[in-house]
């Protein structure tokens, strides 16, 4: 590419394996690398141009999104884009670290249609859904009730003289609140309400729920509905609230898959799933792992790596250029964890996403034993690494000085999208304690002779007392660290029921535990069937690193019972230190990994080219603050302040 910044040239051509060859591994194959290009191409395209977000206000980004959803539906079927990762790689150019107001459409509205929805019921919505003439949501959240479903208020009663289901919000707080989509797009969503019929309440239930007219789109009588105004972030969506009214909808659109209600009213239960009516968010949980490493740990450290690599900075030794400034030790401390971890997470994701599909098959087919571990698995990935895409974003942004904190830097925009799946899909706290009881659960299990598999096999394998750690840092090593103190957390959790509250604390780190023996496992997996040895090596340091850095933040953990000796802590400190030096060669390279286009990173730190001051002029120029020249504001305010007696405009 011609133009590039020198130093960044440097990188490149310093580097020891082959950026393709590692950007193939990361898209599961060469094919895979070739056709999300081609389709990329399509979406830069389509896409590339157009008004600058940060200059834009909230009401502009969400006309603008509506009008790239039209563009990106109109491009996937002119360009017959119709497998899911092949859908994703477009919208993820059409809509960099936004959300599309008809997000929920296809993340939770379709899969719970499908999955909820008996075969009449599906024939009957999903075409016109798939057509769009259906644009839905997924309402479960409540002004009073996010995290306990149990406890959400909104009623769906059963009326047998009319076979209809009456809708209602009996309370302020039974408003349904947040759902995306919900204020001013969404025609219909899917209701989560408890379901009363002949007196008894059955619970949370979903019911199919129109909400606007087709032709009007204005809401149908007895619905109050809007957007709930601005947020943290995810501007480009509305998220909404909706009040029912003794709403009335025919009894055949209950979502009747798992159970029904007949005509006279008896209430059916037809399945042994359990928490049936659950089975979306554990979908998403598990689809969250992958997409938190895409959008947020790897785009965030793409920007501060190259940043690093063009910002020259203070004085190392006297009268020579100042340096890079990712040649201190201390910016490479705050940034190569970072890099390790979105190849850690990233990694994580890919796998967890072939675990839900697999699981998701059985399920079909009747089987539901592995449902629970990936319920735990799901809740606590999701927890933890939307935890650690957070914390890593605020770092990135922190390592790049002044210019990290412009708009220009694109950290703010990451971060506010990133930063909220710590809280949608499930509280984080709540899903690490959700994973922490099923754990507690398993290891009590274990104890009474219990043979375990899956993520939870250790519970009953014999572990070691002492680490095998040398200054090898064999990855075998590393993975039976984590386990030694996953297992120690699972055997010092607390009966569930008398103490749990007491003991939650406890609970949510033995979550975390376990969570990041399951990445380093899959890390070192991953590493094991790399084929290049030169990618194989690379790869490998960045496996160590992610371990050695959590074990140093965490050391009390693993020297607290004897496992790991200060001799052993001593070597981990050396040699975390020595793996930055080591990466410090490939740093940019591994970033390029990424296969990022400027267009998705959306920032004039992390351009490729790494020509940063000459855009960060041009963009502050472009700024519409700077037109005109003097602000009619300023001479109507402050200038009568300066001069008294000029006249006013
Ligand atoms: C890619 C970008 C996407 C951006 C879009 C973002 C859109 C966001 C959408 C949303 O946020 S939708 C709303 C999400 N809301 C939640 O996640 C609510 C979280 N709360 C819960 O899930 C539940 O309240 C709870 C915390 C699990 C507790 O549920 P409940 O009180 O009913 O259960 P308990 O009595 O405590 O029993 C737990 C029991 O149930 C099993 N279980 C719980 N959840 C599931 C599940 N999803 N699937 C399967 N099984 C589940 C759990 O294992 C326990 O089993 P046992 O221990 O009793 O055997
Ligand atoms: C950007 C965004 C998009 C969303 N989209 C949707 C959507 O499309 N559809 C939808 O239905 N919902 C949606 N939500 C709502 C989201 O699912 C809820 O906000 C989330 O489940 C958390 O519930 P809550 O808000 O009630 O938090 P709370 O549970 O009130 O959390 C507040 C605090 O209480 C603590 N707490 C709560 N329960 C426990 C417990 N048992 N033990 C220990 N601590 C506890 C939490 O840890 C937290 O610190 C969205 C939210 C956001 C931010």
């Amino acid at each position: 590419m011609a133009n590039v910044n020198p130093d960044l040239r440097k990188e490149r051509e310093n580097g020891t394996f082959s950026v393709e060859k590692l950007t193939n591994l990361l898209d599961g194959g060469k094919h895979v690398t070739d056709r999300r290009r081609h389709v990329e191409r399509l979406a830069l395209n389509e896409f590339s141009k157009g008004e600058d977000y940060n200059f834009m206000s909230r009401k502009e980004r969400y006309i603008s999104a509506l009008h790239k959803t039209e563009r990106a539906l109109r491009c996937c079927k002119e360009y017959g884009l119709t497998k899911p990762d092949e859908v994703y790689w477009l919208w993820q150019l059409a809509f960099p670290h936004e959300a599309s107001p008809i997000q929920l459409h296809g993340d939770m509205f379709l899969p719970t249609l499908t999955r909820q929805g008996t075969e009449e019921q599906v024939n009957k919505y999903l075409p016109l859904a798939e057509k769009y003439q259906i644009i839905g949501t997924y309402a479960q959240t409540e002004m009073g009730h996010g995290t306990f479903i149990r406890g959400l208020e909104t009623t769906a009663t059963y009326d047998p003289q009319t076979e209809e289901f009456i809708l209602h919000s009996p309370t302020l707080t039974s408003l349904k609140w947040w759902p995306g989509g919900l204020g001013k797009t969404s025609n219909y969503a899917i209701v989560m309400a408890l379901l009363y019929t002949n007196g008894k309440n059955y619970g949370m239930h979903p019911f199919m729920v129109q909400l606007r007219s087709h032709e009007t789109h204005e809401p149908l009588p007895g619905i109050t509905i809007g957007d709930i105004g601005p947020k943290f972030g995810f501007d480009t969506i509305d998220n909404g609230f909706v009040q029912f009214d003794h709403f009335r909808i025919p009894r055949e659109d209950m979502l009747m898959k798992y159970s029904q209600v007949l005509k006279d009213g008896t209430y059916v239960k037809s399945t042994k799933l359990k928490k049936s009516s659950y089975g979306v968010m554990v979908l998403v949980r598990s689809m969250l792992i992958y997409y938190l490493a895409i959008q947020g740990l790897a785009p965030a450290c793409t920007i501060a790596i190259r940043y690093s690599a063009v910002r020259r900075q203070s004085e190392q030794t006297k009268s020579q250029l100042e340096p890079q400034i990712l040649d201190y030790q201390t910016q490479q401390y705050k940034l190569f964890p970072i890099l390790a971890s979105a190849y850690a997470v990233l990694f994580t994701g890919v796998k967890m996403k072939e675990i839900y599909y697999e699981v998701d098959n059985e399920i079909q087919q009747g089987h539901t034993e592995r449902l629970p571990e990936l319920h735990a698995l799901s809740s606590g990935l999701k927890a933890l690494t939307s935890s650690m895409a957070s914390w890593c974003i605020e770092r990135c942004r922190l390592a790049c000085g002044g210019h990290g904190y412009s708009a220009a830097s694109g950290f703010p925009k990451i971060y506010v999208a990133v930063t909220a799946a710590c809280t949608y899909e499930g509280e984080n706290t709540v899903m690490l304690l959700q994973c922490a009881r099923y754990l507690i659960k398993t290891y009590q299990g274990a104890s009474n002779g219990k043979k375990l598999s899956g993520s939870v096999s250790y519970l009953s394998d014999k572990v070691n007392s002492r680490s095998t750690i040398t200054s090898e840092f064999s990855l075998k090593s590393l993975v039976d660290a984590f386990k030694h103190r996953a297992f120690r957390f699972q055997a010092c959790g607390s009966d569930p029921e008398d103490s749990w509250n007491r003991n939650s604390v406890v609970l949510t780190k033995a979550a975390e535990a376990h969570c990041y023996y399951y990445m380093v496992s899959v890390f070192e997996s991953v590493v094991e069937a790399v084929e290049d040895d030169a990618v194989k090596r690379v790869v490998g340091q960045l496996c160590q690193l992610f371990a050695l850095f959590a074990i140093h933040e965490n050391a009390g953990d693993f020297v607290q019972d004897g496992f790991i000796s200060n001799d052993q802590m001593e070597l981990v400190k050396w040699k975390e230190l020595s793996l930055l030096s080591d990466i410090r060669r490939n740093a940019v390279l591994l970033v390029d990994a990424f296969d990022f286009h400027d267009e998705f990173i959306g920032s004039i730190l992390g351009r490729f080219d790494g020509n940063v001051y000459a855009n960060l002029f041009e963009w502050a120029k472009s700024s519409p603050l700077n037109k005109p020249e003097v602000q009619e504001s300023y001479i109507k305010y402050l200038q009568p302040l300066l001069n008294p007696n000029k006249s006013k405009l």
